[in-house]
């Protein structure tokens, strides 16, 4: 049982962390940080937590549980603000979409990461933000990715993925590098792509009102060009160099796609798209294990 869990950063996914414990029974009180005064406003006022702070370091005070979740930009910040009231006996995580950089700003705020800050990242989410998005069972049946490192502490992890579990997630460990390697693929390569599809054809529509004509795929296809564009400009900027290298291999991969349509190797396409749906399946298939 948490006693007192303090939130930084109250939107989808910290809220959803916060509704979700509640519903549990698994906390005693919510304690939510947020820059933003509606957001932070709409949290007290829905009983997603039950007190507000503006200020990091006054409400994470006295907290035994303290998640960060802020746009990956703004972690380094976070951290500093709670470096003043960093307590040995609580246990700090994140759950930023990326790891490498969480991890480089905990070792430039406090020289080391700390043994009892356990990085981590729920595979849940949606196109929306704000705490009017969050939902109590978003992480259930969901996976969630810790990236420990040598120096933390076992009872930190085990209180960290206690907190996934009672919220029904499946915890993972990985190495920070190999979870930036593997979410860039699955994760920050489509949101790029539907953003550059999406913005290139919005520069269309002004002249031919494309969109009026559009159907279900496409929608499907552009649904996370919807999210929040400051949080994956962080994103991109925390992990650019697996981004731009999945960039380039897919640059190589559309133009082995171009020159056949160019020149109308019919068998080729055929050989391709099947391939394509093939690893599809596979990818379906492995979300009912
Ligand atoms: N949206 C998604 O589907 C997923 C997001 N994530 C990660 O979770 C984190 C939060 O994302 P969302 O909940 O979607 O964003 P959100 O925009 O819904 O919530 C973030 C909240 O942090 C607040 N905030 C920003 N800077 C702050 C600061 N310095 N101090 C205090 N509060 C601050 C904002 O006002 C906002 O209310 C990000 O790091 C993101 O990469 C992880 C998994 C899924
Ligand atoms: O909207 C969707 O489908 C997502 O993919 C949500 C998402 C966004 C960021 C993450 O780090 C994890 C999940």
């Amino acid at each position: 049982m948490i006693q007192r869990l303090c939130v930084i950063g109250v939107g989808l996914i910290g809220g959803s962390i916060a509704c979700g414990t509640r519903a549990a029974g698994e906390v005693g009180s919510v304690v939510g940080v947020d820059a933003d005064a509606a957001n932070l406003r709409a949290a007290l006022d829905s009983g997603v937590i039950d007190c507000a702070y503006d200020n990091v370091a006054e409400g994470a005070a006295d907290c035994d549980l303290v998640v960060i979740a802020t746009p990956v930009g703004a972690i380094e910040s976070v951290l500093k603000a709670l470096r003043p009231v960093w307590s040995d006996s609580a246990v700090y995580t994140d759950v930023g979409s990326t790891k490498g950089n969480v991890i480089a700003a905990a070792e430039r705020v406090f020289g080391a990461v700390p043994p009892n800050f356990v990085p981590g990242h729920p595979i849940a989410g949606a196109e929306r933000s704000g705490v009017g998005a969050a939902k109590r069972d978003l992480y259930a049946g969901k996976r969630v990715i810790l990236t420990p490192l040598p120096e933390t502490r076992p009872a930190a992890v085990d209180a960290v993925e206690t907190l996934w579990r009672c919220l029904g997630a499946r915890v993972s460990h990985m190495a920070p590098g190999h979870h930036d390697e593997v979410l860039a693929a699955t994760s920050h390569l489509p949101h790029v792509l539907a953003f550059a599809l999406t913005a290139m054809l919005g520069r269309k529509d002004e002249q031919d009102e494309i969109f009026q004509y559009a159907a279900g795929g496409f929608r499907d296809f552009t649904r996370i060009a919807s999210s929040d564009p400051a949080m994956w400009r962080d994103i991109c900027l925390a992990n650019s160099g697996e981004i731009v290298a999945l960039l380039e291999l897919f640059r190589a991969h559309l133009e082995i796609v171009e020159s056949h349509i160019k020149h109308r190797s019919a068998d080729e396409l055929f050989a391709l798209f099947t391939e394509a749906r093939d690893a599809r399946q596979r990818f379906l298939d492995q979300l009912e294990k």
